[in-house]
């Protein structure tokens, strides 16, 4: 048997995750690592941790894999995607911490270039102007961080996207390169051109030097020696695109949608990369051979994490999973909105300066009815970015297709389907975004051609719609209501 490894480099957890030549999934292993909040906003991850639980799962897989009858014949790279790192060429050393998607340190700055570059920068990145992309992080590093301008003065400077964090650790700081889908979150690079823009460069004062090399989403990045294995690096794809093509969404008008620590909704649009009006993003899906898969993108902020808030920050659960029966066990929340904009709000509003509120409490509001509009704000949001998606696209799904952590919890997916009135399908598979870096690097091997994957998906469990339409109207407006509320929230 032939094995695929995928590395599924989270924000909250490093993954890897073993698949046989059927696509099944054998052996996974996980660890999770430290999430820093040095100021309000800001959130960082410390690189060498990022890499020690990587190698801990890679290696753990390994072992694994060699009690089995069977070759790892390629590995494949996802990753949580605009996260960015800067090191030292020279030395391989993180000269400061990661800047998470996540963190708004730089929402002054982007404010004040947005009106300026907005245009210019939608038109060339397809993306909209706003701190949770790299390009203003990298900058913040170069202008705050000691060594980073001197470094780049001397041509020993290098940033990277975690994909390239891993290829240049993976390989022993020989590869310095990112594929096309992690350069199209970085506001550095032009989706048309398939190359970094020098006048974006100059906007956010980035060397084009320090930048990696920007190659195919399945292509040759070198290879890797772990526990006695020379493994070549067979793709490389961020987290989000990579759960598009592990869902099988392989042609336009299929759709997918994760909720991990945010929840991404991604429409496949073809082979030319279509323009939204609605606050969408357009970027790159894949890149195969000589073919670009572009893609349109709802991008939500605060979807698990705000569960991960509930387990850790008010201590209302022991575990994620236990949100589920205790929304069960809830009374009417009809009134009551958990607005979780705790990073400002994404898609389809991109306000950098919202931030989250609980409305409309009373006296019989207790952990119970906070989980429930947690979790209904989880699907909530995905409503807002489903209704711009369906008016940008023309294209009116059939129904959704789901994944990620919070996608196992059974109230929010029947929620889900209540208030889009459509059938949410959840797949056996629950690592769609794993899978996804497995099938490029196994199309790389020649383990597979598109036309053998296109019927691998299936399905676990449909959600079909059950609630009355006026139970949800009333919803949708305490809502948007409470949307209008926290809106540029902070000064
Ligand atoms: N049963 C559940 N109900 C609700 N949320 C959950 C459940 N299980 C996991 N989560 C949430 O899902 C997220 C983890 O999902 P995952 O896909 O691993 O995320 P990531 O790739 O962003 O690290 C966490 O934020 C967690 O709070
Ligand atoms: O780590 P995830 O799965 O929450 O994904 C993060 C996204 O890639 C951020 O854009």
């Amino acid at each position: 048997m032939k094995f695929i490894i995928s590395l599924d480099q989270g924000t909250t957890s490093s993954r890897s995750i073993l698949f046989n030549s059927k696509g099944e999934e054998v052996y996974v292993a996980q660890k999770e690592f430290k999430q820093f909040f040095p100021k309000s906003g800001w959130v960082e991850h410390d690189p060498n941790e990022i890499i020690s639980t990587q190698m801990e799962t890679l290696r753990e897989v390994i072992h694994h894999s060699k009690k089995l009858d069977g070759e790892v014949i390629a590995l494949g790279i996802t990753n949580q995607r605009e996260t960015i790192v800067a090191w030292q060429k020279s030395t391989g050393k993180a000269i400061y911490n990661a800047i998470v998607w996540q963190d708004t340190r730089t929402s002054d700055f982007c404010r004040t270039i947005k009106e300026s570059y907005g245009d210019l920068i939608k038109k060339s990145t397809g993306l909209i102007v706003d701190s949770y992309f790299s390009g203003s992080k990298a900058k913040w590093i170069l202008d705050n961080v000691e060594e980073a301008s001197q470094l780049a003065e001397a041509q020993d400077l290098a940033f990277g996207t975690i994909d390239s964090w891993l290829i240049w650790n993976l390989t022993d700081g020989m590869t310095h390169a990112t594929d096309v889908s992690n350069a199209s979150r970085t506001m550095l690079f032009d989706i048309h051109e398939l190359s970094w823009k020098q006048e974006l460069l100059d906007i956010f004062g980035i060397p084009a030097h320090t930048l990696p090399k920007v190659m195919n989403s399945s292509d040759q990045y070198g290879s890797t020696l772990v526990e006695g294995l020379a493994i070549p690096i067979c793709s490389a794809i961020g987290d989000q695109q990579a759960a598009l093509f592990g869902q099988c969404c392989f042609t336009e008008g299929q759709a997918k949608n994760t909720y991990g620590t945010g929840c991404f909704m991604l429409l496949n649009t073809g082979k030319k990369p279509v323009a939204s009006n609605s606050g969408l993003l357009s970027t790159v899906g894949w890149r195969i051979g000589k073919e670009t898969t572009y893609a349109l993108e709802g991008s939500v902020f605060v979807a698990g994490a705000a569960i991960q808030w509930l387990r850790d920050g008010l201590k209302i659960l022991n575990d994620a999973s236990e949100s589920e029966a205790l929304a069960l066990s809830a009374g009417d929340t009809s009134e009551l909105i958990v607005v979780p904009a705790f990073a400002g709000l994404g898609a389809p509003y991109w306000d950098m300066f919202a931030r989250g509120a609980i409305l409309g409490i009373t006296r019989d509001t207790g952990r119970a009815e906070i989980t429930k509009a947690t979790l209904e704000s989880l699907a909530l949001q995905v409503r807002d970015v489903l209704l711009a998606m369906t008016k940008d696209s023309k294209i009116d799904l059939a129904s959704l297709n789901v994944d990620g952590g919070a996608s196992s919890n059974n109230f929010l997916m029947q929620f889900q389907s209540d208030v889009l009135n459509k059938p949410i399908d959840r797949p056996v598979c629950k690592e769609s975004t794993a899978l996804g870096a497995a099938f490029l690097a196994g199309i790389e091997v020649g383990l597979w051609t598109l036309n053998d994957l296109v019927n691998i998906r299936k399905s676990e469990r449909v959600f079909n719609p059950q609630m009355e339409n006026n139970v949800v109207e009333q919803k949708v407006q305490k809502w948007n209501k409470a949307i209008e509320r926290v809106k540029n929230w902070v000064d």
